[in-house]
């Protein structure tokens, strides 16, 4: 059954032509000075235990500040004619001294965006400082703070293109020896890991086996399938309502939460599974000693090589070409890329011009899935070409399904990294100051997709992760 109309109808989401495009940046942002209060319910929930296993899970002392002195601070409220922008000054994020610049685009049936400053976007500003938070969690329009969790992570080991079995995940990355300008990492599931999902043949792994037959991001609905709650129903119509919210996380670095409608994601999950299933699918790399990653990959455009981490025409495995980037994709980076320069335009001024992005074109599409199980340890995008890179033009990630505990920094080190809880829906761009972020996935919320997307596709639980470069 096909309930596509419930979102489509009436609403900016549906209402969102091509043409029309609610990311249409436009105009200045002009400043306006208003007062705001934080919600001091969100978030810390003041665990102080660091994690088993050291760095993945440990949420540190240098967490440790208030929250209570950033009450009733006074926000710049950034005005243009179709988006309403915040900035906060001095409201940090894990502990950095951190600007952010946040605008939320609401449009009505009649697809004005309008002012939303005294209802929906004050809550966008509540600082996510918390005496034991290490991550962000920017929901539908706030963010609050969330503890570290440790809950179920298990210790990672890292690899250079070779494995090594350390505890019970394996991260892989690319040795030097191999490219030396690169350390791309993906994620990994022990050996012994492996093995036991193939015994227990679990719908997860059922039909990754194999490197010949593709993996199908689908799962067959088996027996009776519960319909969502009409409320979780509408408590999703009433964050789609909303719209989306633009945050500079750092320079160069921006965050449009919220932005890809419930039917932006059916339609790209229905295309990935589509090319998923066809020559330069989804598959899963298998290694030198036949280790099999723990994470799905499908390249579009360019094919990404894990072992030697080079782009080429083919993919080695199996002579196939990677299918190319849907039009449809590309346009839906151009335009987040453009709102992305124009909140990073407005910031800039507050920054003296560090936070600009440049604008590309993608001629270069990861697509990654991970189940429930899946990690990605901390790297940097660094195969893409030399002008590429030094031009600083933005990786461009669109997260859809399951959520993800997103971590980035200036180190490859995940106890001075921050976190970002990316949703489904969510776009996240990194280039100019923040090209060489060092970025990895921690783990992947289970059963957080939205209850929608689950009714009108038949995704399995885990996440579906896009990124688009230029090479
Ligand atoms: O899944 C993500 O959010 C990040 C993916 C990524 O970093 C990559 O594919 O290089
Ligand atoms: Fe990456």
């Amino acid at each position: 059954m096909n309930h596509g109309e419930a979102w489509s109808s009436g609403g900016r989401r549906g209402s969102r032509g091509r043409s029309r495009g609610r990311s249409q940046p436009s105009g200045q942002w002009v400043p306006v000075t208003v007062d705001k209060s934080l919600d001091e319910s969100s978030g810390n929930r003041g665990r102080g235990s660091r994690g088993r296993g050291g760095s993945r899970t440990s949420c540190s002392p240098r967490n440790s500040y208030g929250r209570g002195n950033d009450e009733h601070s006074p926000v710049q409220v950034y005005v243009k004619k179709s988006n309403v922008g915040f900035v906060e000054k001095g409201v940090q994020q894990n502990r950095k001294s951190q600007e952010y610049i946040i605008g939320s685009t609401k449009q009505p049936d009649d697809g004005v965006a309008t002012l939303n400053s005294s209802g929906d976007n004050k809550d966008l500003l509540q600082s996510s400082t918390s005496s034991s938070s290490k991550s962000t969690h920017f929901s539908g329009g706030s963010f609050v703070s969330s503890e570290c969790e440790d809950k179920g992570v298990k210790d990672g080991a890292k690899m250079h293109c070779d494995l090594v079995n350390r505890m019970k995940d394996v991260t892989l990355f690319c040795q030097e020896s191999v490219s030396p300008t690169s350390d791309k990492k993906l994620e990994l599931s022990s050996v012994e890991d492996h093995k036991s999902a193939q015994k227990a043949g679990g719908a997860e792994n059922s039909s990754n086996e194999s490197n010949s037959s593709p993996f199908d991001i689908f799962l067959q609905k088996k027996g009776v399938v519960l319909k969502p709650s009409i409320r979780d129903l509408n408590r999703e119509k009433k964050k789609a309502a909303k719209g989306y919210t633009g945050i500079v996380i750092r320079p160069g670095m921006v965050l449009l939460k919220n932005y890809l409608s419930i039917n932006d994601q059916v339609m790209i999950v229905n295309k990935c599974r589509q090319l998923g299933l066809g020559e330069g699918g989804f598959y899963q790399p298998g290694y030198r000693d036949e280790a099999k990653l723990h994470l799905k990959m499908m390249c579009l455009g360019k094919n990404w090589d894990p072992e030697t981490c080079r782009y080429g025409e083919i993919r080695p495995i199996d002579g196939s070409t990677p299918p190319k980037i849907p039009a449809e994709f590309n346009q839906f980076v151009e335009k987040a890329v453009k709102e992305s320069q124009s909140l990073a335009a407005s910031n800039s001024k507050e920054t003296k011009g560090v936070d600009g992005i440049p604008f590309m074109l993608p001629d270069i599409c990861i697509v990654n899935f991970y189940t429930s199980t899946g990690r990605l340890g901390l790297h940097q995008d660094k195969d893409e070409s030399e002008n590429s890179i030094r031009k600083g033009l933005p990786v461009v990630s669109f997260s859809i399904g399951d959520s993800a505990e997103f971590l980035y920094g200036d180190q490859r080190d995940e106890d001075k990294a921050e976190t970002l809880i990316l949703e489904s829906g969510d776009v996240l761009l990194f280039g100019g100051k923040s090209r060489s972020v060092f970025h990895g996935v921690r783990s992947i919320r289970k059963d957080t997709a939205p209850k929608a997307l689950s009714q009108e596709t038949s995704l399995r639980p885990g996440r579906l992760n896009l990124t688009f470069r230029q090479y």
